[in-house]
């Protein structure tokens, strides 16, 4: 995926075009976003542009180091947002916090 292009499943699309969502966590493959560039996101499901965001920065975090402030981020609770990451990511504890600001 290119670095000016991001893909969120289809259920996270309201809560980032709300502003509840604002930060997504993420694995080594997608560490390269540049604080301050824009990127424009699609669903993953369809490939449905939806939005443009800013990254505000890319953070590495340990999945032990996932906090109740994360989880209020991902709009979430802690044990939602670890059993999601789990899923979404099952072989690695090596991540990453994209912080991100919702354009249009
Ligand atoms: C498509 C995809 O990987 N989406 C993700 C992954 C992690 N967090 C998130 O918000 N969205």
């Amino acid at each position: 995926m290119s670095l000016s292009e991001m893909t969120f499943f289809e259920r996270f699309e309201a809560d980032i075009l709300s502003g509840k969502k604002t930060i997504t966590i993420r694995d080594a493959s997608e560490k390269d976003y540049a604080p301050g560039s824009c990127v424009q996101v699609s669903t993953f499901e369809d490939n449905r542009r939806f939005c443009q965001l800013r990254i505000d920065s890319v953070t590495a975090l340990e999945f032990e180091q996932l906090s109740e402030r994360h989880a209020e981020q991902e709009n979430m609770t802690l044990p939602q947002l670890k059993a999601v990451i789990r899923d979404i990511y099952p072989n690695t504890d090596s991540l990453y916090v994209v912080a991100f600001q919702l354009v249009n």
